[in-house]
């Protein structure tokens, strides 16, 4: 016979991830180290700070997200290239499908052409996703050590995109202020946050160590690529791009420039040119309403020299270096 337990044994019982429910999520968030500092207050939940809500989206990912070998995942930390890369996956995968002058791009924000699996396009739930026709493209923000298990077991495969620690930092901070009103983050305070590893999906460096590591151990399904080596040489991180995800270009392809084509189809300043990504936007609910605009800046490397002082850089820097010290990832 089942035990029952009583209800004061009931209310003995630990949330914990493996226990949680619907019923019992906001006791479980309740029970995480809570943190403000940025525009929302953040969690820590399995080692990385989050925004609360989307703690229960993680839990439900576990039990709903059925990944498939076909499965191509864009995996990046916030403000790190993800629009970009984003832009990138969706072109070569499917640039026998459009044409360059008349492209998905031209009047979509590449952030809402591959949705994101623990926040699927406002308005869908996780179901969503398994509607989606096989080889999907995804995307996530989540650490490796969050993705389903079977996201490694069943061989999918999964694009990391890092960035530069300072120009992450700065393009965060910049972020942060505009897309809450009001927020006005001292730049001095925004690095102490990032520097303790307290930041949207922080730490920065756990993050980037987990996809680094597993692309060292399976780098057929796992590529690792960084935001200033796209800049520097865009021909080729297409090239290398689109042989990882099984689509390389043929010798037809190669004589007729579509490497080329694809590079400045996804490039800053045609993205940014574009009415789309200049006007409307998004309701994300929790008082968050994103621009197409706010996914777009700068776009350069380097821009962290504009906002901090030597002295700034440095202690990011030696951060960085230390924590990544030995991994054979550096900046
Ligand atoms: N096409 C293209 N090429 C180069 N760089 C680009 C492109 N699109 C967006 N960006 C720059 O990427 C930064 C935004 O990062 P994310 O797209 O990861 O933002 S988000 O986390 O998804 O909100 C942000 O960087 P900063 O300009 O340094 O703030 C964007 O300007």
């Amino acid at each position: 016979m089942a035990c029952i337990p009583s209800k004061s044994e009931e209310s003995a019982i630990e949330v914990s991830p493996e226990n949680v429910s619907s019923e019992n999520l906001e006791d479980f968030i309740r029970t995480l180290q809570t943190r403000e500092g940025w525009s929302q207050p953040m969690v820590l939940y399995k080692n990385y700070w989050c925004r609360p809500h989307l703690v229960g989206k993680i839990i439900l990912l576990q039990d709903i997200f059925k990944p498939r070998s076909s499965d191509i995942i864009l995996a990046t930390q916030p403000k790190c290239g993800t629009t970009w890369l984003k832009a990138l996956a969706f072109t070569i995968i499917n640039r026998s499908r459009y044409s360059f002058s008349d492209h998905p791009l031209l009047s979509s924000n590449p952030q809402y052409l591959v949705p994101f699996i623990e926040i699927p396009d406002p308005g869908r739930d996780h179901a969503y996703l398994e509607t989606l026709p096989s080889p999907r493209l995804l995307s996530t923000h989540l650490p490796l050590s969050m993705l389903p298990s079977e996201t490694s077991s069943c061989c999918c495969r999964i694009v990391y995109l890092c960035r530069e620690p300072k120009d992450a930092f700065v393009s965060r901070w910049h972020f942060e202020n505009k897309i809450v009103k009001g927020s006005n983050i001292e730049l001095n305070k925004a690095l102490d946050m990032f520097c303790e590893g307290f930041s949207p999906s922080g730490p920065f460096w756990n993050h980037c160590l987990e996809y680094w590591k597993e692309s060292l151990v399976r780098p057929n399904e796992v590529l690792f690529l960084k935001y200033e080596g796209i800049k520097s040489h865009p021909e080729e991180s297409v090239r290398q791009l689109a042989k990882f995800l099984g689509v390389p270009f043929t010798a037809e392809e190669e004589s007729s420039g579509v490497a080329q084509e694809v590079v400045k189809l996804c490039s800053f300043e045609n993205l940014t040119s574009l009415k789309v990504n200049q006007t409307g936007g998004v309701d994300h609910g929790n008082k968050i309403f994103v621009e197409n605009s706010v996914f777009f800046r700068k776009g350069s490397v380097g821009d962290w020299a504009n906002h901090m002082s030597e002295d700034m850089a440095e202690k990011l820097d030696r951060v960085v270096g230390e924590k990544l010290k030995g991994s054979g990832l550096a900046f």
